[in-house]
C-alpha cells in the first residue's frame, strides 16, 4: 500500500508579482506548503491570492508575472527550471486543473466523448477504439448513467453538474497525481455540488493522489478537505488540519470561523470580521 504521507508537491517561499501601470502588485508573498496524497484546501477572501497560487504551480500565470521561490518541486520535476516543453507534457497529464465553469473548459464544437478520447489518444497514443472504451468506462465511473448517449452530446447539451462530472472524467482519464480544482463547485446547486464532491473524494482516495481545492467557502473546505491553508492578502496565515480548525490560532482564521452562521448555535447577529494591519507584516 502506498504511503499516504508521500509528498507530491513542495512549494517554498513562493512570491508572485504583477508589474502594473501603477506599480508592482504582489499577489502572493512568501508562500510555503506541501501537498501529499490528501485533499488540501486553500481558502481566503477574493483577491487573497488563491488562484494565482494554483496557476503558478501549473506555470499558467500571464507572461508579465514574476514568480520567485526557493523551491517548487513536483515529484521529480523542478517547476522553477522545467522547460516550457516539459511543462506542456506535465499539464493535463501529471497535474490537472478543474475550473469553476466547465462551459469555458470544454470545446464547444467537439462532442463530450471526442474530447475525452482525444486526451487518451494524445497522451497515451491509444487507438480510437481503446480510447472510446476507456472514455465510456470513465463516464460511468463519474456516475453518468447513459455513457453511450452522453458520449455524443455537445457541451451546450449538458447540465452544469454533468458538465463538471465530464470535466472530472476528462482530467482523471490521464491519471494525474495532482489535481488543482479552483472553485469547482461554486456554480452548482447544493445537491449537485454534493454529488460532484463525493465523486472527486472517491477518486482521490481510490487513486491515492493529491488534490488542491481552492475555495472561499470555509464550511465546505472544513468538511471536504484533510488540511486547510488559510490565505490573507497573498500570505499564508495558517495551515491546519481541517479537524483542528476549531483550535485555529490566527485571529483572521478565528474571525472567519466566528463569522460563519451555525445551525447548532444560532446567533442574533453574525460577527463582522475586523482586520488588523499587523496581519500584513511578516
Ligand atoms: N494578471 C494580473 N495582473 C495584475 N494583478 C493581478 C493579475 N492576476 C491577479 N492579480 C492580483 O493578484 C491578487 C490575487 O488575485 P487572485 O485571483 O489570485 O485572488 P483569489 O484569492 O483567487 O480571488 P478570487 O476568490 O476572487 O478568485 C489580486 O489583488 C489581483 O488583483
Amino acid at each position: 500500500m502506498a504511503n499516504t504521507s508521500d509528498t507530491i508537491l513542495t512549494v517554498e517561499n513562493m512570491s508572485v508579482e504583477f508589474p502594473t501601470l501603477s506599480g508592482v502588485t504582489t499577489a502572493v508573498r512568501d508562500v510555503s506548503f506541501t501537498v501529499g496524497r490528501e485533499k488540501i484546501g486553500i481558502i481566503g477572501e477574493s483577491g487573497s491570492g488563491k488562484s494565482t497560487t494554483g496557476r503558478a504551480i501549473m506555470r499558467l500565470q500571464p507572461p508579465q508575472a514574476i514568480v520567485k521561490a526557493n523551491r517548487m518541486q513536483f515529484e521529480d520535476i523542478d517547476l522553477l527550471t522545467a522547460s516550457e516543453e516539459e511543462m506542456r507534457s506535465i499539464r493535463g497529464r501529471r497535474i490537472a486543473m478543474i475550473l469553476q465553469d466547465p462551459k469555458y473548459s470544454l470545446n464547444p464544437v467537439m462532442t463530450v466523448g471526442e474530447q475525452i478520447s482525444e486526451t487518451v489518444i494524445l497522451h497515451e497514443r491509444a487507438t480510437s477504439q481503446e480510447a472510446r472504451s476507456r472514455t465510456l468506462a470513465m463516464l460511468e465511473r463519474v456516475n453518468i448513467r447513459d455513457p453511450e448517449r452522453v458520449f455524443d452530446l455537445y457541451p451546450h447539451e449538458v447540465s452544469g453538474g454533468m458538465g463538471q462530472r465530464i470535466m472530472i472524467s476528462m482530467m482523471l482519464i490521464a491519471q494525474p497525481s495532482l489535481i488543482i480544482a479552483d472553485e469547482p463547485t461554486s456554480a452548482l446547486d447544493v445537491t449537485v455540488r454534493q454529488q460532484v464532491l463525493s465523486i472527486l473524494d472517491d477518486l482521490v482516495v481510490e487513486r491515492n493522489i493529491g488534490l488542491i481545492f481552492i475555495s472561499h467557502d470555509l464550511n465546505l473546505v472544513r468538511s471536504f478537505c484533510d488540511r486547510v491553508i488559510i490565505m490573507y492578502a497573498g500570505r499564508v496565515v495558517e495551515t491546519i488540519a481541517a479537524a483542528d480548525l476549531d483550535q485555529a490560532q490566527h485571529p483572521y482564521t478565528r474571525g472567519l470561523l466566528n463569522a460563519l452562521p451555525s445551525l447548532d448555535h444560532p446567533k442574533d447577529r453574525l460577527e463582522v470580521l475586523r482586520r488588523d494591519p499587523a496581519w500584513l507584516e511578516n
